[in-house]
């Protein structure tokens, strides 16, 4: 099945954050929020432009991504990806990683081979605060990719300025008294970088379904943020047509902003976490040669993620007597388990 695009599909909407940084203008503040709320209440996706991580930054982000790809295996190996689930950073080879819902039962041994046997094909590096010593950063060694380890650390923290904008809105629009409601549930040193590679695979095996790029799921995050190429081939799941997806068509330097199941349950589903997939790119050009083979696609998620002990409990102003709060309380620590130890 290809994404759909017709006329009575979903749209992504947008939301303009140029007037975000004007902290006097508190009528546009709040019109931004409140676009943004209802785009997350509808949707669950959203492009935000005019935020404030400039182009150069965000180009060279997708320079040091196609670097470190570049490099030979040998050299990304001295920056593996730690065996089992917990340590969720380093490098990540073709293959190792298998994107799904599936939660864990407790004995998953087979259902992992089982959803082996379809593989997806990328690789990533995942990235994470120093500071976060659970998660202790992989990092290529300084003198393989000099300049890299320095780039995205700032790259990390900048993201994280965007990202406490973004959960300021998400306050503001959901009508709460604290603006900072959101922002104090997060260190900014529980987020997780990511940078991926999808290698180039002929589209027939995509089709005939013998291999994926990142099936169909949704992210375990609080709010994700995601940067794209002009590759194309992000998908959407309509919500009012289950099971049809419509193309997030790459727009240059937006945001590519989604809510994640942390912020569902913690505003009681008002907020929805929307299932999303990446499958064929669209375009024509963006195949090469006899197999049609896809061209290497290159994205940039940002999960943002409250601190693990953080529980997450129903937002103040998300219940109501009419609408009592539909989840137990649950630690980012708990939920993560039950989510990530089924993809590696
Ligand atoms: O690569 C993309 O466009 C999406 C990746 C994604 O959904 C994820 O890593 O959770
Ligand atoms: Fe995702």
């Amino acid at each position: 099945m290809s994404a759909e695009d017709g006329p009575a599909s979903m749209k992504i909407p947008i939301v303009d954050f140029s007037s975000w940084n004007n902290t006097q203008d508190k009528t546009a503040r709040l019109r931004t929020a409140k676009e943004l709320v209802k785009a997350c209440q509808t949707v669950g996706f959203v492009y935000i432009i005019n935020h404030s991580l400039p182009e150069p930054v965000l180009d060279e982000a997708f320079e040091w991504t196609r670097r470190v790809f570049k490099l030979p295996m040998e050299d990304k190996m001295k920056a593996p990806h730690p065996p089992g689930w917990e340590v969720h950073r380093g490098y990540s080879w073709p293959g190792l990683e298998k994107v799904t819902q599936t939660i864990s039962t407790g004995d998953d041994e087979e259902t992992k081979k089982k959803l082996r046997e379809v593989p997806d094909v990328k690789e990533s590096y995942d990235i994470g605060s120093d500071v976060f010593t659970s998660q202790p950063n992989q990092w290529i060694p300084d003198e393989v990719l000099p300049g890299f380890r320095a780039f995205m650390t700032k790259f990390y923290w900048d993201c994280w300025k965007v990202g406490e904008d973004i959960l300021r809105a998400l306050a503001i629009g959901l009508n709460l008294e604290d603006e900072s409601y959101l922002i104090k549930k997060h260190s900014g040193h529980g987020n997780q970088l990511r940078l991926l590679s999808y290698l180039p695979v002929p589209a027939e095996d995509l089709e005939q379904e013998r291999a994926s790029r990142c099936p169909a799921h949704t992210d375990w995050s609080s709010v994700t943020m995601l940067f794209q190429d002009d590759c194309g081939g992000l998908e959407v799941e309509d919500v009012s047509r289950p099971g049809t997806f419509v193309s997030a068509t790459p727009i240059k330097n937006a945001i590519v902003m989604n809510v994640g199941d942390l912020l569902q349950r913690w505003s009681n589903d008002r907020l929805r976490s929307t299932s999303h997939r990446v499958r064929l790119p669209p375009l024509a050009d963006r195949y090469e040669g006899p197999n049609r083979m896809t061209r290497q696609r290159f994205s940039i998620p940002y999960f943002m993620s409250p601190d693990p002990d953080s529980v997450i409990d129903c937002i103040p102003s998300c219940m109501s007597e009419k609408e009592p709060a539909k989840y137990k309380p649950i630690t980012q620590a708990g939920y993560n388990k039950m989510r990530a130890s089924m993809h590696y």
